[in-house]
């Protein structure tokens, strides 16, 4: 009965933890946890390894925490414990846990907890000036890398922190997944409560919200829903796409909405997609969206993505080659979320088996991610970076302008290899090509092309060329 409890409320816990994360990530950290035990006040998790308690800790924590408020409804202490640690403990002393997480926690008398200990009372609290407590620490404008695919967006963000309710008001941001959204949310919010530590702001899921909408109507408070959040001065509205087919959160959303804007109050917004491409969403709520700015998020370049890779390593202190990033930059384009995902991965197998990183540890650590993305398109960059790599020359000096025949033949290789394996148009591979023309291109092409019928030599390092594009 106590290990069904314990079991299910980590699944649950588990389910809310994979909708925020990506399957690498839950892969790697999450689904090696082992739950252990689970009191009115605690849940107790172990760990394979010292590296990956630490690793969550740091990273996943505040997820966890959350997530396990939201199925339990009560503030549980998290504690981590690595398995060998625990191990050990047994041997040696029984009576203490080490590495709580709170350290009020207490856990040495494991009880069976009951679904009814955990508090019901969840009626909304109001928002407190100068609270930062909703936003994530790390998502700052500091820590944002910026490039063509956002530039603007981020212009726009910084303008609405500096100046909140004077310059677009709403701010709508919308991108595919993991483009950085919900960084700049934050990171807005920070910047707001720096310089007005008096204001209360508020980041919230619109699924959070939902959920907050129906429990205070279930518990008869919509009373204190209101004030929670018709009393702030910024609002923060993640993922609004959810509050489609919602109708009566779209109803309490439209009110909180005029509430907030006749008073002058910021409100920010993302969705994955344009407000006019989200179904079922109500006429009234889509034209208040367009009062405002309306702005997207497009996927990052190879040059971004490689700084963002660098900006993570810095952030984190980790030691990664260049090389090593180049390789993994290249081989995911659309996902920002996936590419620190699969930069984690590579560093934990790198400690794991206590090797120095290298570009064939990381294929070897990321084998998997990318076989089984098997939809990976071949990109622009990939080609470059393959061929760059193949004859020993960097990408800088494959795209300059100079024409010296040992950059000049695997120029001519990429472009053709550009034409062959992916759908870009000439133009845009001329002008990933250092800005030249498609004519170039296409002289390229035939070059290759027709040097490939009668240099038996040519012909194999296309092919050798083309596996290594599709199969890595
Ligand atoms: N330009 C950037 N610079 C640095 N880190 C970034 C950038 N863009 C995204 N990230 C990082 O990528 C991860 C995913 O970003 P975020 O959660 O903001 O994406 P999102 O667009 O809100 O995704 P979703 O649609 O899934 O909510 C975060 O860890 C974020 O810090």
């Amino acid at each position: 009965m106590e290990n069904a409890q314990l079991y299910a409320t980590w699944e649950e816990i588990l389910k809310k933890l994979e909708n925020s994360l990506s399957k690498m990530v839950c892969d790697t950290w999450l689904k090696p946890i082992k739950p252990m035990t689970l009191t009115t006040t605690a849940l107790q998790l172990g760990t394979p390894t010292d590296f990956s308690k630490d690793w969550i800790e740091k990273h996943y924590m505040q997820l966890i925490l959350d997530a396990s408020y939201d199925v339990t409804k009560a503030r549980l202490d998290i504690i981590i414990t690595s398995f060998h640690l625990q191990d050990t403990m047994q041997e040696e002393d029984q009576t203490q846990i080490p590495l709580i997480y709170t350290p009020a926690a207490p856990v040495n008398k494991i009880e069976e907890p009951s679904v009814s200990d955990f508090p019901k009372n969840n009626a909304p609290l109001p928002i407190v000036p100068g609270d930062s407590s909703s936003l994530n620490h790390k998502y700052t404008f500091e820590t944002f890398v910026t490039g063509n695919s956002n530039r603007f967006a981020h212009a726009a963000a910084l303008a609405v922190a500096e100046s909140p309710a004077k310059v677009y008001n709403p701010f709508f941001m919308y991108g595919g997944v993991g483009l950085g959204k919900t960084h700049l949310m934050h990171a807005i919010g920070h910047k707001i409560l720096q310089n007005n530590p008096d204001m209360r702001v508020l980041y919230i899921s619109s699924e959070k919200f939902t959920n907050e909408l129906i429990n205070s109507i279930r518990d008869g408070k919509p009373e204190a829903f209101r004030q929670k959040y018709r009393n702030i001065d910024v609002l923060l509205v993640d993922d609004i796409q959810f509050l489609s087919k919602k109708e009566h959160t779209q109803e309490e959303f439209f009110h909180t909405f005029n509430t907030l804007h006749d008073a002058n109050k910021q409100i920010i917004i993302s969705s994955d997609r344009h407000p006019r491409e989200i179904q079922t969403l109500e006429d009234r709520l889509r034209s208040r969206f367009e009062w405002g700015l309306i702005t997207d998020i497009q996927a990052p370049d190879l040059e971004t993505r490689i700084a963002i890779l660098r900006k993570k390593a810095l952030l984190e202190n980790l030691t990664v080659p260049n090389d090593v990033m180049v390789y993994i930059a290249s081989r995911i384009d659309n996902n920002i979320r996936e590419l620190e995902g699969a930069l984690t991965r590579v560093m934990a197998f790198s400690s794991l088996n206590k090797q120095v990183i290298t570009k064939e540890l990381a294929a070897e650590a990321l084998k998997n991610v990318f076989t089984n993305n098997e939809s990976r398109t071949v990109t622009l960059e990939l080609v470059q970076e393959i061929v760059s790599s193949y004859f020993k020359i960097d990408i800088a000096e494959l795209v300059a302008k100079k024409r010296t025949r040992n950059l000049a033949f695997p120029r001519q290789i990429a472009m053709y290899l550009c034409r062959e394996l992916t759908d870009s148009s000439l133009p845009r591979i001329g002008e990933i090509f250092g800005g030249r023309d498609h004519t170039t291109v296409i002289h390229a092409y035939d070059k290759i092309s027709q040097g490939r019928k009668s240099d038996k030599k040519l012909d194999n390092t296309i092919k050798e060329l083309t596996n290594k594009i599709k199969n890595i």
